[in-house]
């Protein structure tokens, strides 16, 4: 069945070896996250071989996002791996600790921690499981007490409730990475606690610049999880090619309850200004250490999908958790179900909506004719792969193929909702263009002998932004 939500899949140990990532690919993963919080930068260039490798055997476009680490605030490594925080008892956090943590205190990857908090503060660990209050600053040493104890392992993250640490959104961690990130041509880079729009544009130019050798340009994707982003979203937006909703540190941040309506507005948003959204963290939550997941899990993964998310996000359960291509597999057949139940508006959709461009206009068309029709396909022609955006940022029950000859739009378009990426040699002819297209969709079973579709494509071929023809037709 064609699923028109997709699946990020965050890699880790769990998910490493080429059998289990094949799986996971087979079972429906359209893109991989590397988390440059975890683990070195040669891991990521591995992971990033092999994930080309697995796809193009397996025959499937997937994308690789790399996600900057950014200014969170993490606690070091301990002796033993982890430790048990016991409510009511001191524990104290160093950012000059050079040895591993123990039950009395752990080291920083933050040096400015201590400057960025005052006593009575609250500090929200392991994206808020356990809670400490801030009694004193002494020097490196922030003093705390143990509010919520419970299991602290290597690395979590700390986040200060009501947000307002000083941190600038790239740290130099991230400008190496982002270096790495274009050494493997990433089609996304996703960045860490942006707070404005200046933080997405600084970033998309480190990128650039390090992409050059390559003339490599990743799609940006800002991670909505700081306070003061709110504000700004619109923004955030226009500088970026999508958001993500990153409600692990998000619900920190603003106050878990505050995450739901949040959710709502930022896809309803990045919609309406022709941009991507990703729904993220503890989608599945469960799934780590069960195989199936819960009722209400089963509802936020439906429910994002209503809300019109473009993908939804996995991390620990795939990354870390026993059970990675069970939850893939798990999450596909619930957004599936959810889309099957999606009311088509597509006539209110344009109505008092004015698109000044011919190539929108175009898309537009492609879609009310598909839909009016009864089209078994839409079908595009497109090198930046812009057609193809303006098509899914609609509702619509017909699937959307989006050929293109360009390798880097191929691959970004794995992300797009409801389109499938195909790649196709480039002509010069329309008329070729047209039969290649036709001939390649009923090689892949899409279409078959009596079926109708419309396609779009540009005259003349073969440049970008020049949509303007729409054909309606049947297969012979
Ligand atoms: N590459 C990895 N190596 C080891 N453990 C990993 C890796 N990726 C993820 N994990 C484990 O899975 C957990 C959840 O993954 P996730 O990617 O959401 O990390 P995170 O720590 O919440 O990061 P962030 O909020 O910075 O994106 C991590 O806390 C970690 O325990
Ligand atoms: C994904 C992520 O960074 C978050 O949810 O905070
Ligand atoms: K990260
Ligand atoms: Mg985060």
């Amino acid at each position: 069945m064609f699923r028109a939500t997709k699946i990020v899949a965050t890699l880790g140990p769990a998910s490493s070896s080429p059998e289990v990532l094949e799986r996971m690919i087979q079972s429906g993963v359209d893109v991989v996250r590397l988390n440059f919080s975890h683990g070195k930068a040669q891991d990521h260039i591995d992971r990033a071989r092999l994930v080309r490798e697995v796809a193009a055997r397996a025959g499937k476009e997937v994308a690789i996002m790399a996600d900057l680490q950014g200014p969170k605030i993490r606690v070091g490594k301990f002796e033993n791996g982890k430790i048990e925080l016991i409510n009511g008892t001191p524990f104290v956090l160093d950012a000059d600790r050079t040895e591993l943590g123990n039950e009395q205190c752990v080291g920083l990857d933050y040096k400015e921690l201590p400057r960025d908090v005052k006593p009575g503060d609250t500090l929200l660990l392991n994206d808020g499981l356990l809670v400490l209050t801030v009694e004193s600053v002494r020097g490196s040493q922030v003093h705390t007490i143990v509010k919520q104890g419970g299991e602290l392992s290597n690395n979590k993250g700390i986040n200060k409730q009501g947000g307002g640490l000083t941190a600038p959104a790239l740290t130099a961690k991230d400008m190496e990475d982002i270096k790495t990130a274009m050494s493997f041509q990433c089609e996304y880079l996703a960045v860490s606690f942006p707070k404005n729009a200046t933080d997405m544009e600084m970033a998309r130019q480190l990128a650039n610049v390090a992409g050059e050798p390559w003339r490599h340009k990743p799609g940006m994707i800002a991670k909505i999880e700081r306070y003061e982003a709110i504000p700004h979203l619109e923004a955030i937006l226009k500088a970026s090619d999508g958001i993500m909703v990153a409600r692990g540190d998000l619900a920190v941040e603003v106050g878990h309850a505050a995450v739901p309506a949040l959710q709502k507005r930022m896809i309803r948003m990045a919609r309406e200004l022709d941009k991507l959204c990703i729904t993220a963290t503890q989608m599945m939550e469960s799934m780590i250490v069960n195989p199936v997941p819960t009722r209400a899990e089963v509802s936020d993964v439906a429910n994002a999908v209503l809300d019109g998310t473009d993908a939804v996000m996995l991390s620990a359960e795939t990354a870390a958790g026993r059970f990675p291509v069970e939850t893939i597999e798990q999450m596909a057949s619930i957004a599936l179900e959810a889309e099957n139940a999606e009311f088509v508006s597509l006539d209110t959709d344009f109505a008092n909506r004015q698109f000044g461009r011919i190539d929108q206009s175009i898309a537009m068309g492609a879609l009310f004719t598909a839909h009016h029709l009864g089209c078994k396909a839409i079908v595009a022609l497109t090198e930046s792969g812009s057609t193809a955006l303006w098509m899914s940022r609609h509702r619509i029950h017909v699937p959307i193929y989006a050929l293109t000859s360009q390798v880097l739009t191929h691959r970004k378009m794995a992300l797009y909702r409801n389109v499938t990426p195909v790649l196709m040699p480039n002509f010069d002819d329309r008329d070729q263009a047209l039969k290649a297209a036709e001939d390649l969709l009923v090689a892949r079973g899409v279409l078959k002998p009596g079926d109708t579709y419309a396609i779009t494509c540009g005259e003349p071929m073969g440049y970008p932004g020049g949509t303007n023809m729409l054909k309606v037709c049947r297969v012979g």
